[in-house]
């Protein structure tokens, strides 16, 4: 499989170390607007690979280098200096309108994940500057937000996070929900035996600006989620994430992008799922659309 990254910045550079450790990438091209910074991770990552089982071939390069990619991972961005990602939605959306369409001529039968922010809004706009079809552009979306909200009830319940199906849905920001009412563990509603869960959740969206203030970004959590997610497209695993497609009828919401479970393989999203949520977790979603709506519009 071959994955190109652009961006090298906190998440781009663990995004390859997470890829290499992995195990799943055959060929992975650095791409950054400093090329030396680029230069000196592939180089340090190619020394460290010397120590692995399988073989990777890394490489910095320009955008041409990414041609023929599977996968293309997409962590350019403004620097963040506030704990609000909406605040990116001018600055990112003007890079995006630069480079995205060469980004998807290189490789036009990739999948493009978004890792940047805001996420579900640039997926949007991914949609309206190429032709690309909606299963083949991935935000990472809420796949964090549900990831930190089921470690947390890992430790209330004792049980292992891979076994603890609880999603946050919506948007990746301040709108984005529990889906409490489907939450389950070994067949059991976590919400009967994991005591308050809206008390976890909230614990699980103020952690990301908890490390963003102690070390002023996040890295090694999105980092993973991107492995995970490149991880279930290279084995066509069909693991269902929680990531961020363009929404077309689920709730009355659509034509706007945001999370929902979605099964992913080799070409990205097979199925879109549409869960059974309580009627307040109805309207939380409709709210997140609206949110993200409002974002799509300040992406200049
Ligand atoms: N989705 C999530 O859950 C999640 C989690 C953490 C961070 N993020 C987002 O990921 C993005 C990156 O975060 P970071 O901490 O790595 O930021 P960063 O500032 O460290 O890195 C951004 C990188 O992009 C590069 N860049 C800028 N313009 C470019 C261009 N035109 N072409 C190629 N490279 C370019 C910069 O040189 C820099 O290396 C941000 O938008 C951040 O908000 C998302």
């Amino acid at each position: 499989m071959k994955v190109s990254i652009i961006g090298m910045g906190h998440v781009g550079a663990a995004t390859a170390h997470a890829l290499m450790m992995g195990g799943d990438v055959e060929e992975l091209v650095l791409v950054s607007r400093r090329r030396e910074k680029a230069h000196a991770d592939a180089l340090d990552l190619t020394h460290a690979a010397a120590l692995l089982a399988r073989t990777i071939h890394i490489e910095a390069g320009d955008l041409e280098a990414t041609s023929g990619s599977d996968l293309v991972v997409l962590a350019h961005s403004a620097p963040l200096d506030k704990p609000n990602r909406k605040l990116l939605a001018g600055a990112n959306g003007k890079m995006f309108r630069e480079t995205i369409p060469e980004i998807a001529d290189q490789s036009p039968y990739s999948v493009l994940l978004v890792l940047s922010n805001p996420v579900d809004a640039l997926v949007h706009l991914i949609l309206e500057l190429t032709d690309r079809p909606w299963r083949k552009v991935i935000g990472a979306g809420t796949l964090i937000d549900s990831l930190r909200f089921r470690s947390l009830i890992s430790q209330r319940l004792g049980i292992h996070p891979h076994d603890v199906r609880a999603y946050v849905l919506g948007e990746h920001g301040e709108t984005q929900f529990p889906a409490i009412s489907i939450a389950e563990a070994g067949g059991m509603r976590v919400a009967n035996r994991a005591g308050d869960l809206h008390e976890l959740f909230e614990q699980a969206r103020r952690s990301p600006w908890e490390v963003f203030a102690g070390k002023g970004y996040t890295d090694f959590a999105i980092a993973h989620a991107a492995a995970m997610v490149t991880s279930s497209m290279a084995h066509n695993d069909l693991h269902t994430l929680p990531v961020s497609t363009r929404i077309d009828g689920f709730l009355g919401v659509t034509g706007v992008c945001l999370s929902l479970p979605c099964v992913i393989g080799r070409k990205g999203v097979t199925q879109q799922l549409g869960p059974d949520l309580s009627a307040d977790e109805e309207a939380a979603f409709r709210a997140s659309a609206e949110s993200v709506r409002e974002t799509i519009g300040q992406l200049g």
